[in-house]
């Protein structure tokens, strides 16, 4: 029998179902890659905002990693909220026991602007994780916080892919333009040349997740063997698609809509 191809991602929750390990589960299933997932925080939010926060014990985080790693394959994983030191060095403890391609999303802030991770540990996420990943996935905010510098160009972005590979050896880098204005373009360096994704700009305020999503979809095609560049084509199709039939539900920003590219079940609902 074939064997699935599996994806892990590590990360933060979302009861409200539109990011975090939630968005990430619903991006495995719908790719058909089979999704697992080991929870670093329980997060109470939905599409308005953060109202709290609860830290997994480390050690129940070092347990759920080597629930995984000691029984199950693992073709891909990627992280999401790690929101201290400890939890990171967890984390960088444990990737080398896998030998899968690692897609750091480098969350920082979630979409209403609440703070995700705490301040002084992006310095270590540059210095310690960011060089064992196979590529990072920062928007905007995130790449100025990692480079310490501010972008206003695509010419700004390239440069910070490249930086990212270059200077703090991250395997490759796909920096996002979900918020430049105009066309929703994103840059990938490879490690050798500079890869353009563009889509049109969808007129929407419901883009909770679209970042976990991308980065989940990424992942999941990274699980099934394909080229990391034709991945990120693939999950750029997918990210865009969620967000065009994204749905309008919840005051705030709202969620993606992780089954958009499933015609048959579209037809029935929209
Ligand atoms: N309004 C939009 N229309 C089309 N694509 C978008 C829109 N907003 C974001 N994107 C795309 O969604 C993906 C996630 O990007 P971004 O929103 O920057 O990430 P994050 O959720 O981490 O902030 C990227 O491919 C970006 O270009
Ligand atoms: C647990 C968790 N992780 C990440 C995000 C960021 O979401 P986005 O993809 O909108 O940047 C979030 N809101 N919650």
């Amino acid at each position: 029998m074939k064997q699935a191809a599996c994806a892990l991602t590590i990360a933060g929750t979302d009861p409200s179902g539109g990011a975090g390990i939630q968005a990430d589960l619903k991006t495995f299933q719908e790719l058909q890659s089979y999704g697992m997932s080991v929870i670093t925080s329980i997060v109470a939010q939905n599409t308005t905002g953060v109202k709290s926060v609860h830290h997994l014990p480390i050690e129940m985080l070092k347990d759920q990693l080597e629930a995984i790693s000691s029984d199950m394959p693992v073709h891909a994983f990627k992280t999401g909220m790690i929101s201290n030191v400890s939890m990171m060095k967890a984390v960088a403890e444990w990737v080398p026991q896998v030998s899968a391609p690692y897609v750091m999303d480098p969350v920082m802030v979630a979409q209403s602007g609440d703070p995700l991770i705490e301040e002084e540990s992006r310095v270590w996420l540059r210095e310690n994780l960011l060089p064992l990943t196979s590529l990072v996935t920062p928007n905007i905010p995130e790449a100025e916080d990692i480079l310490g510098e501010s972008m206003e160009s695509s010419e700004d972005m390239k440069e910070a892919a490249q930086q990212m590979v270059t200077r703090f050896g991250a395997g490759a880098a796909l920096v996002k333009g979900g918020h430049m204005k105009g066309e929703a373009v994103d840059f990938l360096y490879d490690g050798s040349e500079i890869h353009t994704f563009t889509s049109e700009r969808i007129d929407t305020k419901n883009t909770h997740g679209t970042g976990c999503t991308y980065s989940a979809a990424i992942t999941a095609y990274l699980s099934q063997g394909l080229p990391l560049v034709e991945a990120v084509k693939q999950a750029k199709y997918f990210v865009t698609e969620a967000i065009r039939h994204s749905f309008n539900l919840g005051n705030g920003s709202g969620p993606t809509n992780h089954f958009a590219t499933r015609e048959e079940v579209f037809n029935k609902w929209f």
